[in-house]
């Protein structure tokens, strides 16, 4: 057979999973595994989980500067005026099944949203900076009232004397919780917002980059986070702890499940990360915030299981845990059912998927990379009727 040009080119590198691989500049945030820090706009993230809030994380996202005092109170006035659940879209998520994934209501209910809004397809950065407003201001309720219908309870009108964590609580448990309780979610929202290139976020670019709309950038990240190496995680870090058994020796019984699943060749969720391979920076800051909750709410034996399966997984694999470690066991002891959990990171990372929106139409380029062929050699239908 004669060979083609083809045949000698020489075989791309091929990375997959793309690690490894820098796909553009971003001015958002900088992950550090070197260091293991995080900066959003150059701010540590721990400094801003100590003083900063929810509202003032995400304006510094969009817009690259904290806001000034009379910023922050109109920023603040428009998510307060958009908390609330226009009919439509509870007429949407009461048609869907209780048993429904609330990642998935989550999802038809941001892009039935969309579908709603007649400017929906202006991609300018106001229009986009409205739309995220709009988002941000809407996620809570939405995710709050579908753990609520889930329990056989109804919709909780926002309160616009609260914050975005405090309201958020308020919304999903009718009432507000004693502020150990309000910061430690405060805290939880700070840490998830953003995250570089993330495979959530990078859906988000991805679609951007078609010059679709904001609705299906965040659709599309949602069904991205939905997936237990992502987002699901934190969800799935219950799950574990639910299979181990929470209660007496929780640390022995850690111990072997995790022989067991490793045996198994499972993958531990709540553990490892493609960026951070000697621990994720955010985890002390969560864990502190976990900590307090344990202490609040008498559970001693969150924490045994807690760190014993986080020291037997030291031990066994030497890999570390993730935000979704600490988050996971926070949110279940603050009271939400485990679905809710991912959707919670929707609410918090809505933040960064829009800044990652502006900055990709700031500059965009169409994403499409290449892929190597490894399937059959040319054919023809005519070697089929010889
Ligand atoms: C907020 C977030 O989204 S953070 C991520 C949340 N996801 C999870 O917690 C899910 C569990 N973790 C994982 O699956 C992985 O660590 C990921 C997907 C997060 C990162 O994966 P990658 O960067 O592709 O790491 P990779 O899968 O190559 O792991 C390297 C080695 O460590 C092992 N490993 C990594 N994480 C884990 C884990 N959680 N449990 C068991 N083994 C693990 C892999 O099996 C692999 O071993 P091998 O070389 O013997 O095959
Ligand atoms: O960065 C990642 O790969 C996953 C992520 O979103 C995070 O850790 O917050």
């Amino acid at each position: 057979m004669t060979q083609t040009p083809t045949d000698v080119r020489p075989v791309p590198e091929i990375r997959k999973g793309l690690a490894g691989v820098v796909v553009d500049t971003t001015a958002i945030s900088k992950v550090n595994p070197e260091t293991n820090s995080l900066l959003y706009r150059g701010y540590p993230v721990q400094e801003l989980a100590a003083a900063a809030s929810v509202e003032e994380v995400t304006w510094l996202l969009w817009h690259g500067e904290l806001p000034t005092a009379s910023q922050l109170a109109h920023f603040s006035d428009q998510e307060r005026a958009g908390r609330a659940m226009p009919d439509a879209i509870k007429i949407v998520i009461d048609e869907l099944p209780l048993n429904a994934h609330p990642m998935d209501v989550l999802r038809t209910a941001v892009s039935a949203y969309g579908a709603l809004d007649p400017t929906a397809d202006d991609s300018s950065r106001e229009a986009n900076l409205d739309k995220a407003v709009g988002l941000f201001a809407l996620t809570p309720g939405i995710v709050a009232y579908d753990q609520r219908r889930r329990r056989g309870e109804g919709l909780i009108a926002p309160r616009a004397d609260l914050d975005f964590a405090a309201n958020f609580l308020w919304m999903t448990f009718g009432e507000v919780p004693d502020e150990v309780v309000v910061d430690a979610f405060r805290v939880s929202l700070i840490l998830y917002a953003e995250h570089s290139f993330n495979a959530s976020t990078f859906t988000a670019r991805v679609i951007s980059s078609t010059l679709s709309d904001y609705y299906s950038a965040v659709t599309g990240a949602i069904g991205a986070l939905k997936g237990p190496l992502h987002g699901g995680a934190n969800e799935a870090v219950l799950h574990t702890f639910d299979e181990i058994g929470f209660g007496d020796d929780a640390a022995a019984r850690a111990e072997d499940w995790l022989a067991r699943a490793l045996a198994e060749r499972r993958k531990i969720m709540g553990f490892g990360h493609r960026v951070y391979k000697n621990g994720d920076s955010r985890v002390p800051t969560m864990y502190a915030a976990l900590l307090r909750l344990i202490d609040y709410y008498d559970r001693p034996d969150v924490l045994e299981l807690y760190q014993g399966l986080e020291q037997a997984m030291t031990r066994r694999k030497d890999i570390k845990p993730n935000l979704d470690y600490p988050s996971g066991p926070a949110y279940h002891l603050m009271g939400f059912d485990t679905l809710t959990f991912t959707p919670i990171f929707v609410a918090a990372r809505i933040a960064g998927w829009t800044a990652h929106v502006l900055e990709q139409l700031e500059s965009n380029a169409l994403i499409r990379p290449l892929s190597l062929y490894q399937g059959p050699d040319e054919r023809h239908l005519l070697a089929r009727a010889s």
